[in-house]
This record gives C-alpha cells, structure tokens and sequence, in this order.
C-alpha cells in the first residue's frame, strides 16, 4: 500500500468539523476518484495529504513514512520526493518559459531527467512551444505544462484538484487522457478530486465524500 489515511478528523480554527473520521487506501499505482458535493471537504483532505495543512486526530501514512512525525522539513522533503501537485488554476510561473516552467521543480528536487523531461514534452505536445511564456499559450496548454512540471519528479502520488475545472469540454478531455496515460506509464498512483461524474469514472476507484465522512 502507498497510502493510507487512517481515521483523519480535521476542522478548521474557530469551525465546524470538516472532516471526520475519515479513512482511505490507495495502492500503488491506483488511481482514486474523490466526488462529493462543494464544501464536502474534497480539497481539505487532498490539501493534508500534501503536507499543505495539519489533521486534527488520525495519521496519514504515505510509503511508510507517519505525517505525525514530521517537521517543516519533512513535510518540505516529502513535497519535494514522494507527491506531485497539480490544482485547478494552472499556477505556472509567468516570469519562467514553458521549459524552465515543466523543469523548475524536477530541477530543485535535484531529479532532472533530460530524456524524461523531453518525452514528457513531446507526450504532452509541448514541443513546439517550449520557449513561449504561460500567457503566450492556451489554458489547456498551460495545464498540460503543470501536468508536465508535476510528473517530471515521476512521483510516487500524484494529487489533482480539479485539474480540468477551468477548462472547455474538448480541452478538458485531453488534458484528463493525457494526465492518466502518463500516470499510468509512470506507475503513479493519482488521488483526483473532480465533479465530473464522467471523469471520475475513469479512475479504478470511485470514493465519495459526504458532509466530511466517507459515504
Ligand atoms: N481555510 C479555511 N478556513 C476555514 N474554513 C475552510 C477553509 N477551507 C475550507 N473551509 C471550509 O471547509 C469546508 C470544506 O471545504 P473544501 O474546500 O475542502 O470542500 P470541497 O469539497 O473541496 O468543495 P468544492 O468542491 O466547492 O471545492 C467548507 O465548509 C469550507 O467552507
């Protein structure tokens, strides 16, 4: 097992609970679908499982390392080595080319593949325009650059918040089987928060989130 996430209570300061008792494994390799209607606690279980935010009560275990026992430091490293992000705004950095933007984190994580980093580009049909800055390409483009960016590190856990919610229907598409062919080559597992009925289908496994509980 990748990951698993035991138990997890979390609310925020001065809140009502958001999250409770909350459990879910993912293998690895899997990947997971998590639906739930807005405000169900989707982002808030992503966001802790990327070291982003604390739980309350539980453990989160991610390749045998405990989520209780790390520092800033770990927390830092594990985002470095073990997760990938990638969110519904594309966050690429505008002042850096889509290379510099699909190498920047592989780079500073000190895993720079060349070769992957090539393919990745080619898969992802970046190629032609690598030395273009982020507001020089499309949205679909741009989200094609962070899945890029993101599976450089070829992370063991890859987590999607809504990576195609600020994208058309055709746009949206070939982002998802894109992001989900390179998952699959890479052997990531994929934690993917989406509304979409339709694309949270196409992950191996649907889990629903209720009101903060697991339905
Ligand atoms: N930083 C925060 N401080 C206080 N409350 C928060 C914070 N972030 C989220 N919440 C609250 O926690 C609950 C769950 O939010 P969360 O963003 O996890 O839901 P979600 O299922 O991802 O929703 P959506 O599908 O709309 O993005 C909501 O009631 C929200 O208002």
């Amino acid at each position: 097992m990748l990951l698993s996430i035991e138990n997890v209570d979390k609310a925020y300061p001065g809140g009502r609970p958001v999250l409770t008792g909350v459990s879910l494994q993912l293998d690895r390799g899997e990947t997971l679908a998590l639906t739930g209607d807005s405000g169900s606690g989707k982002s808030t279980l992503l966001n802790l499982v990327a070291t982003l935010d604390h739980f309350d009560a539980g453990e989160i275990t991610l390749d045998q390392t405990l989520y209780s026992g790390l520092d800033d430091a770990g927390r830092a490293a594990l985002r470095r080595s073990q997760v990938a992000l990638v969110f519904q705004a594309f966050n690429l950095i505008p002042s850096l080319t889509v290379a510099q933007n699909l190498s920047f984190h592989a780079r500073l994580a000190g895993v720079l593949d060349p070769a992957w980093q090539e393919t990745l580009a080619e898969r992802l049909g970046l190629t032609e325009l690598l030395d273009r800055m982020p507001e020089q390409v499309s949205g679909g483009q741009q989200q094609r650059v962070a899945i890029g960016r993101a599976m450089a590190l070829k992370p063991p856990l890859l987590l999607a918040d809504e990576p195609t919610g600020n994208l058309d229907e055709v746009a949206s598409a070939a982002v998802m089987d894109l992001m989900l062919e390179l998952v699959r080559d890479a052997g990531s597992a994929l934690l993917l928060v989406t509304h979409s009925p339709a694309i949270a289908a196409r992950a191996d496994r649907q889990v629903h989130l209720s009101q903060g509980q697991i339905a």
